[in-house]
Parts: structure tokens; sequence; C-alpha cells
């Protein structure tokens, strides 16, 4: 049966990269998608901003949504500090078995737990199935039209706390044009905007940060 786009980039990585090395697969994957099939990975110009926000908050509980294949899984997971989790989510189930794959391959398996479903259920069970208090960290990448709904359900469930710091990806490309209006005048938001380029092109793109006042 022919294989999916996922795949042919994880036998990419299983071909070229280094096993336990989280930088080589991240190298791999943005090699292989911006020589030979794009596709909708953070990519490294805008995975440097999201180094530089988790770097600066240092996360014990960090939530991606949006796993795919696990690039941006394998990139905060790299930075995460001793004993500090990633909690990632993917409703894909062909994605999520990719990303395992993935995420064990570049050897960081022991800091992220991959959960296979829809956001709008996984959130609400965070705190009592998953050991969650609260959020210090959080990755929205998944479906644009689900920031707005997801970033009010982690509010109504106490998952954020004054400074929980959410950063959002694809502002502009596909845009998420609801949720920038939302967040932005939201007084209990503190938002910061880094312009940058979509994945892999020459195309204007953006992330958000945005720092819960409590
Ligand atoms: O929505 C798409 C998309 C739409 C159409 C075709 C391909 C992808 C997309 C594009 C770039 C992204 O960085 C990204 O996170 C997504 N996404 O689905 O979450
Ligand atoms: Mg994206």
């Amino acid at each position: 049966m022919n294989q999916s786009k996922e795949q042919r980039i994880l036998n990419f990585v299983l071909q070229n990269a280094v096993r336990g090395d989280p930088c080589s697969v991240m190298d791999a994957i943005d090699k292989y998608c911006s020589q030979k099939e794009w596709a909708m990975n953070v990519g490294n110009e805008k995975g440097l901003i999201l180094d530089k926000t988790v770097e600066e908050i240092n996360p014990s509980v960090a939530l991606e949504l949006g796993t795919y294949c696990g690039y941006s899984a394998v990139r905060i997971a790299r930075l995460l500090k001793a004993g500090a989790r990633l909690l990632t989510v993917e409703f894909n189930p062909e994605f999520a078995a990719i990303a395992k794959q993935m995420i064990e391959f570049a050897g960081v398996q022991d800091k992220v737990k991959l959960i296979e479903g829809p956001s709008e259920e996984i959130i609400p069970q965070l705190k009592k199935k998953y050991e969650v208090d609260t959020l210090d960290f959080v990755f929205l990448d998944h479906w644009k039209d689900r920031y707005t709904p997801d970033t009010i359900l982690l509010q109504e469930c106490s998952l954020l706390r004054k400074g929980s710091v959410l950063l959002a990806d694809n502002i502009i490309v596909p845009g998420a044009p609801e949720f920038v209006n939302y967040i932005r005048n939201n007084p209990r938001f503190q938002c910061t905007n880094y312009p940058s380029h979509l994945e892999y092109m020459k195309v204007q793109d953006a992330m958000e940060k945005a720092v819960f006042l409590g």
C-alpha cells in the first residue's frame, strides 16, 4: 500500500538521524520537508521562537495541542529540565503512531506523554487522569478553529495560573483571526506577536505569545 507522507518523513529520520539525538531528528525532518515534501512541522525559524519561549519559562508541566509527526514535541522535550514533562495531544491516529516512533527514536520518551484524542475531550481530563495541577506552558498548533474554544476550556478547567504562557503557531497562515481577536481583547492576557515565516516557505507567518494574568 502506498506510504503516507508522514511515514516517508519518519523513514527519512530513521535512515538519516542519530538515535537518541533530538537535534539530529529535528535537522532530518527540516531537511526532508524543505527539500522533498512540505509538511506542517513548526520548522526551524519559528522553532527558534519556540525554543526561546520554553527556555524563558523553563516549564515543569507543558502541554502541546497538535503533535503531528512529533517535531515540536521533540523540540520542546529536549529543553525540559529533569523531572519536567510534556503532554502532547494528537487527534489523528496515524499521526500519533508516527509521532510515538519519532519521540522514541529521539530518546525523549521519558519526558513526553502522547495522548491520542480530541483536545476538547482531553483537556477536561488533565487534572484527574493525567495528574496536572496547572500548566506552565501551552503550545497551540492544532486545528486553528480550536485555538479559541480550547483556550476558554483551559480557563474553565482551572488549568492556567498567573504567569502561564500560551504560544500559538500560524497566526497569519493558515491564520487564526478569531483567536487573535479573542486573546488580544481579553484583559486577562498580555500578548506579544512574533513575525516569522511559514515553515519551509517564503510566506509571512507569525506566532502569538499570551501570558495569563490570573
Ligand atoms: O492547517 C494547516 C494546513 C492546511 C492545509 C494544508 C496543510 C496544512 C496547517 C498549516 C501549517 C501549520 O503550521 C499547521 O500547524 C497547520 N495545521 O493543520 O495545524
Ligand atoms: Mg503549525
